[in-house]
């Protein structure tokens, strides 16, 4: 029997060799670490083999680097996370990723860096060194660094001179991954560094309430994170965009994927709870014009949402075929939503849902936001509203086990057992799955809330009386993340 490091060296060069013949089939080619960023260079990654093959490469890598790495050095990895989070922080912020790009792949020197963006070269360059081990960025020549295709994403594409002189706009109008980055290295950073207070306070230890999170400890003034996004405009809008581009980190048509819109007859009403500015529902108007779509949210988030469907589909708000309804403000403990002035008119997800016969209700991305007894709330007033025939979409990511044979509970659910990685491989793909566990943690640490195993969504959505009737996976987002678990009524 050969070692385990062979076995997985085996699985890396059978993974390389498939990638290889798509890239032959498909007129790509596996792009150069240094090259620039661009859409074709990403091209080789699409389509199932290759998804694939991408998967186990990525994981075998982790798996041997585990095996023969010394212990220490492995869980350094975790221990000196936030030393990681610094390094992209600060170049992220200090703009040096646009002021690389005007540089070109020659790249610019430090001082000269420094030049332009009033920061100490000698910092600068310490943490650029640490990201070019990384590949993130990389050391041209002694102090001298320029982009790699990873760098690239924390670049917003604007001129440097303009994000240099006005900081607080730096994301406007922009939808990539830079502001993403600033979202976490901002808000998710500050929190994770209060997270053992919260769970070492016997106060708090048990808690479910948003109000606990780790996040209150860190902006005390604010209790959630739905509040500070109320006062704090910068926040709101780079946030917004987090959301776009997790929608835009899946195919435009992932949505009608989800479920089978085309069985609705023609006027059928689809309720999204907590829409945003209409990720799912845009697309769902252009392509269904006979749907009736009722996005619900927050009132200064319908605000901002009314303005760019405005822009990009004025008919269809002038029209009434789409509506948005914005919510009264958020109240914050349980017992305060059940207190009588709570019950006014309104779209709050946790009021009684005004929607009644809607042919489906929406929830994407919100139920991880929320404890189990929130959820709960959520999906009765949801259960109270809904026909017999109401189909109920959950829009979430999908948590694996890390080990074999653990999804039985719900094996007699179409679509609810995931892939499982070959052996010796983790059976969840290890690290390439590392995204949902991530989101994972750091819903535990904005708002006490978490992702989900398909059984633990099957034990809540029966509480409320919902049971899934199938799980629709896509091969996007390696089938764990923002996968569609469709429920009706019982
Ligand atoms: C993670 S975002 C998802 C947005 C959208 N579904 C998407 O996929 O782009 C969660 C949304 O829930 C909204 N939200 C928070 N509390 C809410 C409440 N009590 N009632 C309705 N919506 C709420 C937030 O404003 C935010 O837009």
């Amino acid at each position: 029997m050969p070692s385990q490091l062979r076995q997985l060296l085996e699985l890396m060069t059978q993974s390389v060799e498939a990638l290889e013949r798509v890239c032959e089939q498909t007129g790509t080619s596996i792009p150069d670490l240094n090259a620039p960023l661009t859409p074709a260079s990403e091209a080789f990654r699409r389509g199932p083999e290759a998804m694939e093959a991408v998967k186990v490469i990525v994981a075998a890598a982790e798996h041997m680097s585990a095996i023969v790495s010394p212990p220490h050095r492995q869980l350094y990895k975790f221990v000196a996370g936030p030393t990681r989070a610094v390094a992209v922080r600060a170049c992220l912020e200090a703009n040096v990723s646009e002021i690389l790009r005007e540089a070109g792949p020659s790249g610019m020197h430090v001082n000269d860096m420094a030049n332009k963006n009033g920061h100490d070269p000698e910092k600068l360059a310490r943490f650029l060194r640490f990201l070019a081990s990384h590949h993130i960025y990389r050391e041209v020549s002694p102090d001298v660094f320029a982009h790699t295709r990873i760098s690239c994403l924390l670049d917003t594409r604007k001129p440097s001179a303009e994000v240099i002189a006005n900081p607080e706009q730096k994301y406007d109008n922009t939808r990539g991954f830079a502001a993403v980055a600033s979202h976490h290295l901002d808000i998710t950073f500050k929190t994770a560094s209060l997270a053992w207070e919260a769970l070492a306070d016997p106060k708090t230890r048990f808690s479910n309430e948003p109000a606990d999170a780790p996040f209150s400890r860190a902006f005390p003034q604010d209790k959630t994170l739905w509040n500070l996004l109320e006062r704090d405009s910068f926040a709101r809008n780079r946030f917004d965009i987090t959301m776009q581009v997790n929608a835009d980190s899946q195919p435009p048509d992932s949505i009608f994927r989800a479920f089978d819109w085309q069985r609705l007859p023609a006027g059928a009403k689809v309720v999204e709870v907590g829409g945003g500015m209409g990720t799912s529902a845009l697309p769902l108007a252009a392509r269904f014009p006979e749907l009736k779509l009722v996005v619900q949210d927050l009132p200064d988030v319908t605000a901002k949402a009314e303005k760019l469907w405005e822009k990009e589909m004025p008919e269809a708000i002038a029209s009434g075929r789409v509506v948005l309804q914005g919510n009264p403000p958020l109240l914050l403990s349980l017992s305060e939503r059940h207190a009588d002035h709570w019950h006014a008119p309104g779209h709050d997800c946790f009021a009684p849902q005004p929607q009644t016969g809607a042919d489906v209700f929406l929830l994407k991305l919100i139920l991880h936001d929320w404890a189990d007894d929130y959820c709960l709330k959520i999906l009765r007033h949801l259960r109270a509203a809904a026909r017999p025939d109401t189909a109920l979409v959950v829009i979430d990511a999908l948590v694996p086990y890390a080990c074999r044979g653990a999804e039985k509970e719900v094996a007699a659910i179409p679509g609810a057992e995931g892939d499982q990685a070959p052996e010796p491989l983790l059976a969840n793909y290890g690290t390439a799955n590392e995204l949902v566990y991530f989101m994972d943690v750091n819903m535990h640490l904005l708002f006490n809330a978490q992702e989900r195993t398909v059984a633990q969504f099957e034990r809540l959505l029966r509480r409320a009386g919902w049971a899934i009737k199938a799980v629709h996976r896509s091969h996007e987002n390696n089938g764990v993340f923002m996968q569609s678990v469709e429920a009706v009524a019982v």
